[in-house]
């Protein structure tokens, strides 16, 4: 069995010797401009068009869980993969857990107004405020997949009414789910904290808008953990100012890095992260990748695929 490997920024070594590790069968190389040589499976992460164009393969695998880059190369350029390939793309493999950390430790952040005691330290004041009420901090989460649902999980004991937003219709324990266009109103409606796991897809991409963030209750946060694409950076300025969101945290942007003179980044109730909310695990993934293809070379059913059409 032959296995490309590309990623443009991962070590490649420790990646190749970890999968031979794990598929001593296979021979595994790291693509290099040139290599037409046949493959089986392709590991990628941005993969250049030539890599994988022309190419007979049994399946593609992204290195991570979002899919929006290489959809969007197969876009401007469908010759690239025949239609009929496979693509899979990882499935938690470690990644549910950073996001529940980083969903918990910034949810709970505002909710015991650290925001706020680390602003009054900024005057020297020594002031205690009100408590915030759980029942006041309904935190609702868009995308309830693998991550949005782990994410639940993960905050169902801290005792805030939890919603979600999803395609279809989910059933998650103590959490209220809303489902499809026609029920997004009902979720925002009361909601106060806005945690965002959807996948950048065409329906979704500037989702977080000035008519979605109008929705929200006063005072309301927004935690965007997957995709710059997805928010309007403008119209969270705009609802900053005006106090309907009190504070955002940001892990991802539409331009990555963020620009140093993006006013996000002097924004005082703006927090940002370069992109790490949840990072591939090269251990959890080569175990998911290695599984799922002797599971494809046995025959058998696998999990994991991406439906091209539906965009995630
Ligand atoms: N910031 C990071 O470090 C990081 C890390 C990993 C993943 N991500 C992002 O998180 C996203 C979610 O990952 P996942 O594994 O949970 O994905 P998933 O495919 O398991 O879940 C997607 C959810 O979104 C819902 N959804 C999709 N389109 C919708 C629509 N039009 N209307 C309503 N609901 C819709 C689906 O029903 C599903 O519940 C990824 O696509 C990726 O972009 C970010
Ligand atoms: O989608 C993912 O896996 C992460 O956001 C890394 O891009």
């Amino acid at each position: 069995m032959e296995i490309l490997f590309y990623h443009p920024s991962f070590d490649n070594a420790f990646w190749v010797k970890a999968l031979r590790e794990a598929l001593p069968d296979a021979n595994i190389r790291v693509w290099t401009p040139g290599d037409n040589a046949p493959a089986d499976y392709a590991l990628v992460w941005h993969p250049p068009v030539e890599m994988l164009e022309g190419r007979k393969l049994k399946a593609v695998f992204a290195l991570g869980a979002g899919v929006d880059a290489i959809l969007g190369q197969l876009k401007a350029h469908p010759q690239m993969l025949d239609a009929a390939v496979p693509l899979f793309r990882l499935e938690d493999t470690g990644m549910a857990q950073q996001m529940q950390e980083y969903a918990v430790s910034q949810l709970l952040h505002w909710f015991r107004r650290f925001d706020d005691y680390q602003a009054l330290k900024g005057e020297a004041k020594w002031q205690p405020l009100e408590e915030y009420a759980h029942k006041d901090f309904t935190v609702g989460i868009l995308g309830a997949g693998v991550l949005g649902a782990k994410v639940a999980e993960a905050l169902r004991p801290w005792g805030f009414p939890l919603r979600c937003w999803s395609r279809s219709r989910k059933d998650l324990p103590g959490v209220t789910s809303f489902a499809g266009a026609q029920e997004l109103g009902d979720f925002l409606h009361g909601t106060r904290v806005l945690i965002n796991l959807l996948p950048n897809t065409p329906e979704t991409a500037g989702i977080i808008n000035h008519a979605l963030l109008a929705q929200l209750e006063e005072g309301s946060y927004l935690l965007n953990l997957a995709r710059g694409v997805h928010l309007v950076e403008a119209d969270l300025l705009q609802a900053l100012e005006s106090g309907k969101v009190k504070g955002a945290m940001l892990d991802v942007f539409r331009e990555e890095p963020l620009p140093s003179d993006n006013p996000l980044w002097a924004h005082p109730r703006v927090a940002i992260t370069p992109h790490i909310a949840a990072v591939t695990r090269p251990h959890e993934a080569i175990d998911y990748i290695c599984h799922t293809i002797r599971q494809l070379e046995r025959g058998e059913a696998v999990s994991g695929r991406v439906d091209r059409a539906r965009g995630y």
